[in-house]
């Protein structure tokens, strides 16, 4: 098949290198343009997707996963998507950069006119997302919290490439160092894991700084919040005081969190709960407090 060039005697997918001499790109840091060019990491994304196929090394048949429907953001010049769509019913893939969307359309015609594959030219922050099961996705790092915050409320699973110091606060647990509002908020939405550490060389242009890969698999919380936004500036809010204990951190930041009675909050809480700091407490601990501080509080001016 035109363009499928291979880089070993099996290899089925089209060459990362090949695809950029032919879209005539170099990669751009400025327009957060970093294509993987290590097939190997290329190979494992898909599988990803499916939690129990990735426990050996070797990388998983991708015509076993049957992904669905996957959404792929910031396809580059369509080294994953060439593996995605090997692995999927369908997929649609968003890129904003005119030359490499008009590139996808030439070299992936085929599976456009099969109607295995959508190019939505446009920026992932504004341009309307289709229903789809999984996205992965190697995402531009200028706007990867903004992207993965517009994903995670959709309870899909995700298959996402960061930066790794942000994929690692992303994922920490409450009472590490990494543990903050990153994670608090990515965490009430979903279960999330770092499933790969990617050096920077598996990318041209080199980033400064090495990659990881997360997986989110979305969960059904037991509990709820009352009103996302409250939640959302209660946690910035207390997180300015990490700290502190609650009790102060509640008192002090009510000019953020927008509390009228920030006492009423403390005097109702649980007294041992109050003198834990907000580094300590998991997401559901923090969807009760805020439930409980929209309630008595008197919230408002947030
Ligand atoms: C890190 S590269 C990944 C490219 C390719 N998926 C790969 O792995 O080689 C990110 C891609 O996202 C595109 N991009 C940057 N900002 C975007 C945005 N806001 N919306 C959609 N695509 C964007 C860039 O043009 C680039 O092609």
């Amino acid at each position: 098949m035109t363009g499928r060039t291979g880089t070993t005697d099996d290899r089925e997918f089209r060459d990362p290198d090949g695809l950029r001499r032919r879209a005539g790109v170099r990669g751009d840091p400025n327009k957060d343009q970093h294509f993987l060019v290590d097939d190997r990491v290329l190979d494992r994304l898909p599988g990803y997707a499916v939690p129990d196929s990735d426990d050996g090394d070797e990388p998983v048949d991708p015509a076993s996963l049957d992904l669905g429907h996957v959404l792929e953001i910031g396809a580059g010049t369509g080294a994953l998507t060439d593996r995605l769509l090997a692995a999927a019913d369908e997929v649609t893939v968003v890129e904003r950069d005119r030359k490499l969307a008009k590139f996808l359309r030439e070299e992936f015609a085929d599976a456009i006119e099969a109607g295995d594959l959508t190019v939505l030219e446009g920026d992932a922050l504004d341009v309307e997302l289709p229903e789809f099961d999984v996205s992965v996705s190697n995402l531009p790092y200028g706007a990867s919290s903004e992207i993965a915050f517009r994903l995670l409320p959709l309870g899909k699973p995700l298959v996402l490439m960061f930066q790794k110091e942000f994929a690692e606060r992303m994922a920490a647990d409450p009472g590490t160092d990494d543990y903050g509002r990153l994670s608090v908020t990515a965490g009430h939405y979903a279960d999330v894991e770092v499933v790969e550490i990617v050096p920077a060389e598996a990318f041209d242009p080199k980033p400064r700084v090495e990659s990881a890969v997360v997986r989110t698999t979305p969960r059904d919380p037991d509990y709820d919040v009352p009103d996302d936004a409250f939640f959302l500036e209660f946690l910035k809010a207390v997180f300015t005081q990490r700290r502190k204990t609650m009790r102060n951190a509640v008192r002090n930041t009510a000019h953020i969190s927008g509390l009228g009675d920030p006492d009423a909050v403390v005097e109702a809480a649980d007294e041992e709960l109050m003198s834990k700091r907000a580094g300590e407490l998991p997401p559901a601990t923090f969807a009760d407090l805020a439930s409980l501080a929209y309630e008595v509080g008197e919230p408002g001016g947030y």
